[in-house]
């Protein structure tokens, strides 16, 4: 497999329809500057995920894994004045670096970041009666997705899109032998998928910042 190819032509891909503006780009910068790993989606995925909620006529949106705020932004940006997107993160530090680029993207009258444990945040969520939401993207720690995927579905309505990335690993999905929890949690995720009858689901291959991988596109029935 040619990765550099793929990670041209998604690069060409971002750079041509990826609308990666000033505030975009100055997240970027401000992840690097605080020692953020970078590992948000490309500009040409955060498109993708925009696009995404457009078509869904997204208003309310879930994020599971912040990070610096990129992705957010992009999906903040799909939605109307009245739209909401609530961003779960474990780190504060990630937190705060991605609550100054949502203020700077001016989408923090639109944003919550809820900061702590994906599980416990999910369970305030559904405790609160926070559901259901029109959009669920799924971003996080790869071990617990199979249990990120059953919260996503309590918190959803029939017709709720459910995505999540990073499913395929560079390929190490295929090794039924791999010993990577990370790996062995999108396997068990993926197998989920496929023995759930109340989604229709598929998985479509991308280019991440490093590797080959997958992003799971997920229809409540
Ligand atoms: C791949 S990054 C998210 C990238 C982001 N969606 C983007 O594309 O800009 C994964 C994030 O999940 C967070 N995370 C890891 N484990 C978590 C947990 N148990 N609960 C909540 N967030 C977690 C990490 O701190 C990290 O910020």
């Amino acid at each position: 497999m040619d990765t550099s190819l793929f990670e041209s032509v998604d690069q060409y891909i971002g750079n041509l329809l990826g609308d990666e503006d000033a505030v975009l780009k100055g997240t970027l910068k401000s992840m690097k500057d605080a020692g953020i790993p970078g590992i948000n989606v490309t500009a040409n995925q955060g498109k993708f995920l925009q696009v995404l909620a457009r078509l869904c006529g997204a208003k309310k949106i879930l994020e599971i894994g912040t990070l610096g705020g990129y992705s957010t932004i992009w999906l903040a940006r799909a939605l109307s004045a009245d739209g909401q997107l609530i961003t779960l993160e474990l780190e504060q530090a990630y937190a705060d670096v991605a609550r100054q680029n949502i203020i700077k993207a001016g989408l923090d009258p639109l944003v919550d970041i809820k900061v702590g444990k994906a599980m416990d945040s999910l369970a305030s969520l559904d405790a609160e009666d926070e559901g259901p939401f029109d959009m669920i993207f799924i971003d996080a720690d790869k071990p617990p997705y199979t249990e990120y995927f059953e919260w996503a579905l309590k918190l959803s309505r029939p017709g709720t899109l459910i995505v999540a990335d990073n499913v395929i690993r560079e390929g190490k999905v295929l090794d039924d032998n791999c010993d990577d929890e990370r790996v062995s949690g999108v396997q068990r995720f993926n197998k989920a998928l496929a023995d759930n009858k109340q989604v229709t689901a598929t998985i479509i291959q991308t280019v991440g910042s490093k590797e080959h991988d997958g992003m799971a596109i997920v229809v409540v029935k």
